[in-house]
């Protein structure tokens, strides 16, 4: 039985800087499913990202999340529909604890009535997501005090609070040593196990085969191969985009 789409990318097209980053791009993820964008530096996977949760405005084409057209819609709307985000640099407030970098995302776009009604109180729920995403004991830890790791923890712990149905982790495994990694892959496959839908950017294929139901390969703005993660990573244009053995097509004006 195939799942309901949850995400829906129709032809997507980007232009920044006068120059095409991302160019009819057709992407859907279904509920559940655990899709990573993989591809070298400047492939456009980021942009994808950013234009999915409202930071940039696509040329042409259009985005639906969970049978509604989003296209072009301000980033604050976006999450409150559903779409929460880490980024490629984790920034936590440094001067907060843990606990109360997450209970700022559990406070995002609320009324106080709303938090009010919850059914666990606001410093309750910020422990059970730290604990989630493997931080218990951290909880008063300042933002600054925590290792890389556990700040991508944090970022993802701050994600989820707002509420999110589909998960987009950006490059949340970079730079981690081989334990850590494992760790990372370890909570996305804890939050499958909870029903969530999660888009991740993988550069450095660390988490793709591990925990990925398929990759989409992206190179120089294009969709290059999608599919199972054995096939796509064993796709010549994809061997050939990771070692550079391509012409490039925006070589003028390649700024990476
Ligand atoms: N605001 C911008 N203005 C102009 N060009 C941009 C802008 N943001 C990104 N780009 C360009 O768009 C291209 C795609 O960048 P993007 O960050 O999406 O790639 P990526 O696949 O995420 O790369 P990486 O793996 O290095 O993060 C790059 O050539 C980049 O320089």
């Amino acid at each position: 039985m195939t799942r309901p789409s949850l995400l829906d990318i129709r032809d997507l097209t980007v232009q920044l800087g006068g120059r095409p980053i991302l160019q009819n791009i057709q992407l859907s993820v279904a509920q559940g499913e655990i899709v990573s964008l993989i591809g070298p530096n400047g492939a456009g996977k980021t942009t994808l990202l950013h234009v999915i949760t409202g930071l940039v405005r696509p040329k042409s084409g259009s985005i639906h999340f969970g049978g509604k057209n989003i296209t072009g819609w301000p980033p604050h709307r976006i999450c409150r529909m559903g779409i929460a985000c880490t980024f490629q640099i984790a920034r936590p407030f440094p001067e907060m604890t843990a606990a109360e970098n997450v209970q700022i995302g559990l406070w995002f776009g609320r009324r106080a009535k709303e938090i009010r009604r919850r059914s666990r109180p606001v410093g309750e729920e910020a422990r059970r997501l730290l604990q989630l995403v493997g931080l218990e004991g951290k909880e008063e830890t300042p933002g600054r005090e925590l290792t890389l790791s556990e700040q991508r923890r944090l970022e993802v712990a701050r994600a989820l609070a707002t509420g999110p149905r589909l998960l987009l982790l950006d490059e949340i495994a970079a730079g981690l040593s081989p334990q850590a990694v494992s760790h990372a892959a370890q909570l996305v496959r804890t939050l499958r196990d909870q029903g969530m839908t999660v888009l991740l950017i993988d550069h450095f294929l660390n988490l793709t085969a591990r925990v990925s139901d398929r990759l989409v390969a992206l190179d120089q703005g294009e969709t290059i191969a999608e599919g199972p993660p054995a096939q796509v990573l064993h796709h010549p244009e994809v061997l050939s985009a990771y070692l550079g053995e391509r012409p490039s097509k925006h070589a003028a004006g390649e700024d990476r």
